[in-house]
């Protein structure tokens, strides 16, 4: 266990009661809709806000009723939504102003491997004016990281960037997940986005915690409000096991689950994270096998609930150990007399989503 904290803040109508243990490393999203807390929940952790309560960090007491440790002595980095970069200094003095700060014997992070990280190796001559909204973030965090952070908070990112610059920077903030050995809290509102990025999730609800757990587990529980969005989905990770060039497609092992993506190559780092809409899975009695979808799946049926459009139900599937939602019209789960228990078959389309 690498963080855990209870704070309780209150600011007007307002009221933080948090509580949470975060897994040692791996990115944690801080999700829930705007004004459930996430932004103050996370300048607690900075101590940025003197909240009532404590928190631990690897082991080290950051604040309790005795002790706060101001912002400036937490190691800790901190990337907002725009880049806050010195505009008279080039991006190379940009970065080596808190890696510098750090004395050497503390320093956990090599200079020119998390400019690498980044990508921003042909970047380091430029002033920030120069650089688009995406690379000034990765800047930004590439600085945050330079200061050999025992914790990385994360606040929106990508809120005030264009798509495109969005699409350039996914990738890097998915290296994260496998270089960095360090919590990392980013916060979200947009569920696509955590889909991507996320290996556990935090979910918020006026200012509290309503639930907390790895990522795929939270997508898919029926009494979480993520299950009945309207892109709800299930995230699978998977490693590819086979590709056939001629047809572009790829086999996928998930557990015991062999799944086919089309796909136009096979991504060299060969795992794969997988994004099956609810909306994207319709259910069989039997194996389809004069149907164009895929992957027809055996599957069984955990629990069928009501969904917010009242023509359609939630129906959660086992697969395995994994779990797959599928959101299937109110008329078809009386025809074929599904009921929980029953095994049946789940004609899925997935897409990659690294
Ligand atoms: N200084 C303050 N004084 C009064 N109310 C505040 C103050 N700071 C935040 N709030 C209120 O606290 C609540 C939580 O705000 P916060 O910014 O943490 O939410 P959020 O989940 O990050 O929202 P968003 O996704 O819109 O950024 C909001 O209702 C906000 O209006």
């Amino acid at each position: 266990m690498s963080l855990a904290c209870e704070f309780r803040l209150a600011r007007g109508d307002f009221a933080l009661d948090a509580r949470m243990t975060l897994p040692e490393r791996g990115v944690t999203a801080l999700f829930g809709r705007s004004g459930s807390g996430k932004t103050t929940l996370l300048r607690c952790l900075a101590g940025l806000e003197r909240a009532e309560g404590w928190l631990t960090v690897n082991g080290c007491r950051w604040q309790d009723d005795e002790r706060f440790l101001p912002v400036h002595r937490r190691p800790l980095g901190y990337v907002f939504q725009e880049a806050s970069l010195f505009p008279h200094l080039r991006v190379r003095d940009n970065l080596r102003y808190g890696y510098r700060r750090v004395p050497v014997a503390r320093r956990r992070v090599d200079f020119d491997e998390t400019v690498r990280l980044l990508g921003v190796e042909a970047l380091l001559e430029r002033y920030p004016q120069a650089l688009s909204g995406g690379q000034r973030q990765r800047v930004a965090i590439a600085r945050a990281l330079l200061a050999s952070p025992r914790l990385l908070l994360m606040d929106e990112p990508m809120a005030s960037l264009d798509a495109t610059s969005k699409a350039e920077i996914l990738p890097y903030l998915e290296r994260l997940h496998d270089h960095l050995e360090i919590p990392v809290v980013y916060v979200s509102h947009a569920l696509d986005e955590v889909a991507r990025l996320a290996d556990h999730m935090v979910l918020l609800e006026a200012g509290r915690v309503l639930a907390t757990g790895p990522l795929h587990e939270l997508l898919t529980r029926s009494d979480l409000p993520l299950a009945h969005a309207d892109n709800a989905a299930a995230v699978l990770e998977a490693q590819v096991l086979d590709y056939d060039a001629g047809r572009q497609l790829v086999t996928l092992g998930c557990g015991d689950v062999r799944l086919r993506v089309s796909r136009e190559q096979a991504p060299s780092s060969q795992r794969l994270r997988l994004s099956i809409r609810a909306s994207d899975v319709a259910i069989s009695l039997s194996q389809a096998r004069d149907s164009s979808v895929l992957n027809c799946l055996p599957v069984r049926i955990a629990e069928i609930d009501d969904d917010p459009h009242p023509g359609h139900r939630l129906v959660r599937l086992a697969l395995g150990d994994q779990a797959l939602l599928a959101r299937i019209p109110r008329e078809a789960v009386e025809r074929l007399a599904l009921v929980p228990g029953m095994a049946v078959h789940a004609q899925v389309r997935a897409r990659a989503l690294t």
